[in-house]
């Protein structure tokens, strides 16, 4: 009988087993397997430390990275015997050598037959039990939280049960599997057992005798399918235990809907440390996954998005680090979505053959790779982020979402992303055509061009070549390092008026320190290459001259600056017979834009110009809520 935590590793039919005394220090033989049975409890923090002995009674010291073993639940208590894949002596650093195993699909768990016979008395199981003590010991298993015992219990009740005979009993035990599947975060195999509950009940059920509900593989497919849609009625149709273990396995496994119906207030009232999981459904279907012409695959609109529209997806409960490697060990689903994710080459360099169809091994070194180019790091909600002083460090989670991971870097993007608990949202910028890609920025750019591309390179590999970067990169390194250098300066010189407090000659003078950055980067008479582009080495000191000509009152100023704040996001207004618009928006739409358009509204309120004021308002509480995800904390934020 195998143990049902042992997961099938497939050595090769002839690998050659071998006895400890046999192993080289850092030389791993890729035909050996080792037989060992662990002689103390594990120790466990973050890899699991253990003794094991091999047949000939020699003793080693095992360390074993990624094993989802808890403390109350060990995956290897004592007299576990285990085969180790390519077993070698690593030296510790301390003095002394141990055998460390980094992949947790190099060491699995013998089941009762395979196990040598030196060490087959002391195989613990007991054939004697009938079903209902099996039963019995498995639910007493799962009150203590030892999972992985419980199953093996409820395993070897359900052998026992001929589910033609009694469905009934095999049903509690497919059931309680489930449950306990769950806790384990094994959805896959959750699935699996609540499939062949509900045949079993439809099976025992007279009235459903003859329903669809009795074949294993209906039911499968609707628990999968990714839908609240039940043609066959089946949630209607099972007892309630069954129709909340569905809802559940649903809900884990993610639900696609066409548009979202949130009521984004009310969530983002209740999202706080402890209830981050607000709703499963994904809003993708107006996007796809294609092919770019330079960048690999990208995410692109299948409809037409006006600024403001998004799509939005809650991650499918990937916690980093243990329970996302725990996850992809169980799940084959999650598993394939994960794999196809971008591993800069990992694979190929480093990789198996794998042909198509065949199961991908979990390589916890390639899944850190994943985990570097595709994570993200995100608040509790955006809006939090208004909030930050600046410099301070917000806490931040990291997670994955798969269908956000194709969605390619750009530094004058189309899309901001934005999260409410673990609801990813993705939302317009500026209008979006159909077929058009939809791109975000990974991280704000940098200011200097070779800084920026320093980043995207170290982090993941690439060099930007959007708008920005190309007239960028086309500047002068002497006059790159000149605009550097006086947005250096002129910093410095707002840092000590913080200081000291600000006046309209200390007013001027960053004016005039702006005008000679505004000249590196358009020169005048000259024809202008930033033209419809952001100037970013403009953006803090513009940020500072609308505050503060604003602080001294200056009406007219103000507006100018700010303006001209937006302008150097690369956001272009116009004021046309009493209408104010955007004319033009490559740009960058974040806090300060929306700051901007804040202090543009408060000044043509100032000036008596009532529908300036109305429309400038509008823009900025959408924009509010491209930037924060939903209106929540809109009003305050706006002065209104
Ligand atoms: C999160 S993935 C995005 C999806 C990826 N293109 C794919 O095919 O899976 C990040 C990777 O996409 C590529 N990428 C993203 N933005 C890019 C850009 N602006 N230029 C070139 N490559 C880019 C880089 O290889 C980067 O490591």
């Amino acid at each position: 009988m195998r143990l049902p935590n042992a997961r099938p590793v497939v050595y090769r039919t002839f690998a050659r087993k071998v006895h400890l005394n046999e192993l080289l220090v850092d030389f791993r033989d890729t035909d050996t397997v080792l037989f060992v049975k662990t002689v103390t409890s594990p120790y466990i923090y973050s890899s699991t430390i253990t003794i094991a002995e091999d047949e000939a009674g020699d003793v080693a010291r095992l360390s074993i990275g990624n094993l989802e073993d808890t403390p109350v639940d060990p995956l290897i208590p004592e007299g576990t015997v285990l085969t180790i894949k390519q077993p070698c002596w690593s030296s510790l650093p301390g003095g002394g050598y141990n055998i460390r195993i980094d992949h947790p699909t190099d060491v699995a768990v013998v089941s009762a037959s395979c196990i040598p016979e030196k060490w087959r008395s002391s195989a613990d199981i007991e054939e004697s039990k009938d079903a209902t003590k099996w039963k019995k010991e498995g639910d007493m298993m799962f009150l203590k939280k030892k999972f992985r015992k419980a199953l093996e219990y409820y395993n070897h009740g359900l052998s026992q049960v001929n589910q033609h005979r009694s469905p009934l009993s095999a049903l509690d035990f497919y059931r309680k599997k489930c449950g306990v599947n769950i806790v384990l975060l094994r959805l896959d195999d959750a699935a699996t057992d609540l499939s062949w509950a509900i045949a079993c009940y439809a099976r025992s059920t007279q009235c459903l005798a003859e329903s669809s509900l009795t074949g294993f593989e209906a039911v499968n497919s609707w628990l999968r399918n990714h839908s609240t849609d039940d043609p066959l009625h089946i949630a209607d149709k099972v007892p309630r235990a069954l129709k909340e273990l569905a809802a559940r396995i649903k809900f884990d496994l993610g639900i696609y809907q066409d548009e979202p119906v949130y009521n984004l207030p009310l969530i983002s009232s209740y999202v706080g440390p402890l209830t981050l999981h607000v709703d499963a459904a994904n809003y993708l279907s107006s996007t796809e996954i294609r092919q770019t012409s330079k960048h690999g695959r990208g995410l692109f609109a299948k409809r037409a998005f006006k600024a403001g529209d998004g799509t939005a997806s809650p991650r499918p409960g990937a916690l980093l680090f243990k329970e996302l490697v725990q996850k992809l060990r169980w799940n084959t689903t999650l598993r394939k979505e994960f794999f196809r994710l971008d591993d800069g080459g990992y694979w190929k360099e480093h990789g198996w053959d794998i042909s198509d169809g065949e199961d991908i091994p979990v390589d916890v070194f390639r899944v850190e790779k994943i985990r570097q180019l595709n994570c993200f790091s995100v608040p509790t909600r955006s809006f939090d982020l208004l909030n930050q002083p600046p410099n301070s460090n917000p806490e931040l989670r990291n997670g994955f979402w798969i269908h956000a991971s194709y969605v390619n870097h750009s530094c004058l993007p189309n899309t901001v992303r934005t999260f409410i608990g673990d609801v990813h949202f993705l939302r317009a910028t500026r209008d979006i055509m159909a077929g058009e890609e939809l791109t975000h920025q990974y991280v704000s750019p940098e200011i200097d061009i070779e800084a920026r591309q320093e980043k995207y390179r170290g982090t993941w590999g690439f060099e930007c070549d959007c708008g920005l970067c190309v007239v960028d990169g086309a500047v002068l390194p002497d006059q790159r390092r000149q605009r550097l250098e006086k947005f250096e300066d002129l910093k410095s010189v707002v840092m000590k008026l913080g200081e000291r407090g600000t006046t309209v000659t200390s007013i001027k003078k960053i004016a005039r320190g702006m005008r000679d950055i505004e000249a590196l980067y358009s020169p005048i008479g000259e024809p202008d290459p930033y033209e419809g582009l952001p100037r970013l080495a403009l953006v803090h000191p513009t940020l500072f001259l609308t505050e503060a000509w604003r602080g001294v009152k200056n009406v007219d100023r103000m507006l100018d600056s700010a303006r001209q704040l937006l302008r150097n996001f690369g956001i272009f207004t116009r004021v046309e017979n009493g209408r104010f618009g955007i004319a033009y928006n490559a740009g960058l739409i974040n806090v300060e834009a929306v700051r901007a358009l804040k202090y543009l509204a408060e000044g043509y309120g100032a000036k008596g110009e009532a529908s300036l004021m109305e429309q400038c308002m509008t823009i900025a509480k959408l924009w509010f809520i491209i930037i924060t995800g939903s209106e929540t904390g809109m009003a305050e934020f706006l002065g209104q």
